[in-house]
């Protein structure tokens, strides 16, 4: 089953007099469970379509299915509820709030949840804490955190909701090299664990290698497609759109 389905995705926006056309006729279906990367240069339209995969932006044309129910035409209430319930969000930066502890920031997104009673809430937190190897930090706050176990939380709270989607722009950008490893690593064994589907975007290499599936982009365009073949480890890359050619030069 697709848990994201995109068709025909146009994205403008409007800076003054000018628009700048960050996502041009993009259709493509995202199947549940992958461990997906999202690549290209700056300004290729990467966050562009992450924010309308999370429905925090809409599209200026084309319609968006997530788990198969479109988003297009809902209110603001309507895709706050469904973010509450069916993604997460894991950003460079952490996005944590400061005067929380790491318990407090990972219930944070629970708390709107009406149908999760206190028990649960204090329930997912000491559980998505273990998963990502922070139970005994669960008092600290962020500054009382190494950047890696910033992330770490971050993760947990992107998790406590259950969310059927994770999304995550350049998780590791604000890490040193083995601190990003080790939170792709996390990211990819709890993708396996709990079949959650992730969906990043990276301009890293190395991030990259580690993904199962990849899109890459240009110009507001998807390029290729590719899976990994599971025996060498190598990609099959299909290539689905060539430039215009005055991009192409
Ligand atoms: N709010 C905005 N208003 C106007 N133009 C925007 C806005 N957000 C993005 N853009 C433009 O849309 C295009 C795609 O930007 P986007 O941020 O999606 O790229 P990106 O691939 O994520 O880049 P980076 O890797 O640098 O984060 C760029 O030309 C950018 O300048």
């Amino acid at each position: 089953m697709s848990v994201v389905r995109i068709e025909h995705v146009y994205k403008d926006y409007q800076l003054g007099e000018q628009t700048v056309q960050a996502l041009h006729d993009i259709t493509w279906s995202i199947d549940a469970g992958v461990f997906l990367a999202i690549s290209g240069p700056s300004g290729s339209g990467k966050t562009t379509l992450l924010n309308l995969i999370g429905c925090i932006d809409k599209p200026t044309r084309g319609k968006i299915f997530i788990n198969e129910d479109d988003v297009s035409e809902k209110s603001a209430n309507e895709l706050a509820d469904l973010r509450a319930r069916s993604i997460g969000f894991v950003f460079q930066t952490f996005n944590l709030l400061p005067v929380l502890s790491a318990a407090e920031n990972v219930e944070y997104p629970l708390l709107r949840r009406a149908d999760i009673s206190p028990d649960e809430r204090k329930a997912r937190v000491n559980y998505f804490l273990d998963i990502v190897g922070l139970g005994k930090f669960a008092n600290h706050r962020p500054n009382q955190l190494s950047g890696g176990q910033r992330q770490r939380v971050a993760i947990a709270r992107a998790l406590a909701i259950k969310p059927s989607i994770v999304l995550a722009d350049e998780p590791t950008a604000n890490l040193d090299k083995a601190t990003g490893r080790e939170i792709l690593s996390l990211m990819k064994q709890i993708n396996r664990r709990l079949k959650t589907t992730f969906i990043f975007s990276t301009h890293d290499q190395k991030v990259i290698d580690r993904a199962d599936r990849l899109v890459q982009m240009e110009d507001g365009y998807i390029t290729a497609f590719g899976v990994r073949n599971e025996t060498d480890k190598s990609w099959n890359l299909a290539r689905v759109r060539t430039l215009p050619e005055s991009e192409n030069e």
